[in-house]
């Protein structure tokens, strides 16, 4: 981390939108406070407005020239701002190039502080941390450093419960938090309390027992399976205390006010990238700390009478639960196991399974679902559309909805439906391409006739026996029976599995549209 010169390369986050917000509040709304500072040498005018800061250019003789600042950032983007004695405001760990955790002691009380700002580079979704540092040719820093915290506080996260998953991913989780993300959660000044999960499903015991009115959200640091029990405990916790028959799919449930962030650490890390629009720790925590958050979709898994579990990520059936028990079987493999399994299941035989399926269909759906439009009342209530029996190797739920820009793939994670895929057995090569074009978001994907692709509210499917040399091997392996849920394993009891879409449940701290 270094002084800003301002006009470097470097631009704070907020687009030329949020310049042009914070110009129309100095000029409309006036000025809050205004002073002269050096910033590297130059004389500047430091504005204070409501949207932001501006730096502005003040030795034009006609006055501070507002409308065209040399710098602008809105108070969502700032970090902190603290008293500066040495040009360095907080030591600076070289190998992070983030301020070390606690290190900041005030030596003298002077006229230079700093500004910790959120930036983006041009062309890259990552954001850094960086800082300016400004000296006051009069009076004292102590009301500018008061007045910016006061202001860039507001409406963000205070206090924080954070989990840690010690053996997602590579096993790192631990490392990535102290080294990436502790130090800029101490620089925002954010209260932590921290949780290493001891076992499996620990994650959903923290969610359903920790008191969440002591702190402003869960951060959770690991993978997607992280994330799934957590939330699972929060929202399973929630429906009890509402005494919502939660083992009811037709019943409406009752969102939790809890928001969540995701700094990756897992394998897959799914969720982290929808949510930030790219797998980075510095940026997930600097999302975290700017508190923007938005309402995100989840699935809730059922058998007959009975909930099996809520999903954030997808729900996987056929060679998808197949795939992901392969890798589970490998974890010591860490992040090899995911080709490997990949790969075993493309090359071998695949298995094919008789499937009943019904979608939840709501009547607005044009594109996606043109084959069954014709078939939908017009009314405004969703209705169970029965497809009949399919000859599937596999189904993919996701509960968001997966649409084409231009020659990507985009995942749409406020939409009102979820993405349904269906996909008919095929070759080797076909299967390993299709997965390859899923890791890139590549609409390729969607151009084979094996794959059906419907946006619905929510999915039925019922396991047919009537094919006995399929249906043995199906048996002996105990694949029929299981289910991959955000990349976990589940075992259901029967193999009739209903999927209910559930809009806007969980709040994000997150970046949409990214
Ligand atoms: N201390 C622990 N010991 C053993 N298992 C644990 C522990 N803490 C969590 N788990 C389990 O670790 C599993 C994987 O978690 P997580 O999703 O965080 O990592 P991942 O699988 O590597 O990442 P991804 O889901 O993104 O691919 C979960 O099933 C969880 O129950």
């Amino acid at each position: 981390m270094e002084e800003l010169e301002v006009g470097d390369n470097v631009t704070p986050l907020q687009s030329t939108a949020a310049v042009q917000t914070i110009k129309i509040a100095a000029s409309e709304n006036g000025i809050l406070k205004e002073e002269e500072v050096l910033v590297k040498g130059k004389a500047r005018k430091l504005v204070m407005c409501e949207s932001g800061l501006q730096l502005v250019c003040h030795e034009n003789k006609s006055g501070p020239n507002i409308e065209n600042p040399v710098f602008s950032i809105a108070w969502v983007d700032i970090v902190c701002a603290c008293e500066t004695s040495s040009g360095k405001s907080k030591a600076v760990d070289k190998n992070t190039d983030t301020p070390s955790q606690n290190s900041y002691t005030v030596q003298q009380a002077g006229r230079k502080f700093s500004i910790h700002y959120i930036t983006r580079k041009a062309g890259s979704k990552k954001l850094s941390c960086t800082n300016m540092v400004m000296e006051v040719k009069n009076g004292t820093v102590g009301d500018w450093i008061q007045q910016i915290e006061e202001k860039r506080k507001h409406g963000k996260p205070k206090k924080l419960l954070v989990v840690i998953n010690p053996i997602s991913g590579s096993g790192s989780g631990r490392q990535t938090f102290e080294k990436f993300v502790r130090p800029l959660f101490d620089l925002a000044g954010l209260e932590l309390v921290v949780r290493v999960t001891e076992r499996a499903r620990h994650g959903e015991e923290i969610g359903n027992t920790f008191d969440f009115s002591s702190v402003d959200g869960v951060v959770i640091v690991g993978g997607d399976g992280l994330y799934m029990e957590v939330m699972h405990g929060v929202v399973l916790r929630k429906q009890q205390e509402n005494g919502i028959d939660y083992n009811n799919p037709d019943a409406s449930l009752t969102p939790p006010n809890i928001g969540f962030g995701i700094i990756p650490g897992g394998t897959g890390n799914g969720l982290s990238g929808w949510w930030n629009g790219v797998v980075d720790a510095k940026t997930a925590a600097l999302n975290i700390i700017r508190g923007e958050s938005h309402l995100v979709n989840i699935l809730a898994i059922f058998e007959p009478s009975k909930l099996i579990h809520y999903s954030g990520l997808h729900l996987g059936y056929g060679i998808f639960s197949e795939l992901i028990k392969k890798s589970e079987d490998r974890r010591w493999m860490k992040k090899a196991r995911y080709p490997y399994a990949i790969v075993t299941s493309t090359l071998g035989k695949k298995q094919v399974y008789d499937i009943d399926l019904e979608m939840l269909v709501s009547p607005d759906i044009q594109e996606v679902n043109k084959e069954i439009n014709e078939d939908v009342s017009p009314s405004s209530a969703c209705n169970w559309k029965k497809l009949g029996v399919k000859h599937l190797i596999g189904v993919a739920y996701f509960p968001v909805a997966i649409e084409e820009m231009s020659d990507k793939l985009s995942m749409n994670c406020l939409s009102d439906k979820g993405s349904a895929f269906f996909v008919s057995s095929f070759g080797g090569v076909d299967f390993l391409k299709f997965m390859m074009a899923v890791g890139r978001h590549d609409k390729e994907m969607f151009e084979n006739s094996f794959i059906e692709h419907h946006h619905v509210k929510g999915v039925r499917l019922k396991l047919v026996q009537n094919d006995q040399a399929n249906s043995t091997r199906r048996v002996e392996h105990g694949y029929e029976k299981l289910l991959n849920i955000d990349g976990e394993v589940f075992t259901c009891s029967v193999p009739q599995i209903d999927i209910r879409f559930h809009s806007q449940f969980i709040r994000a701290f997150s970046v949409f549209p990214n």
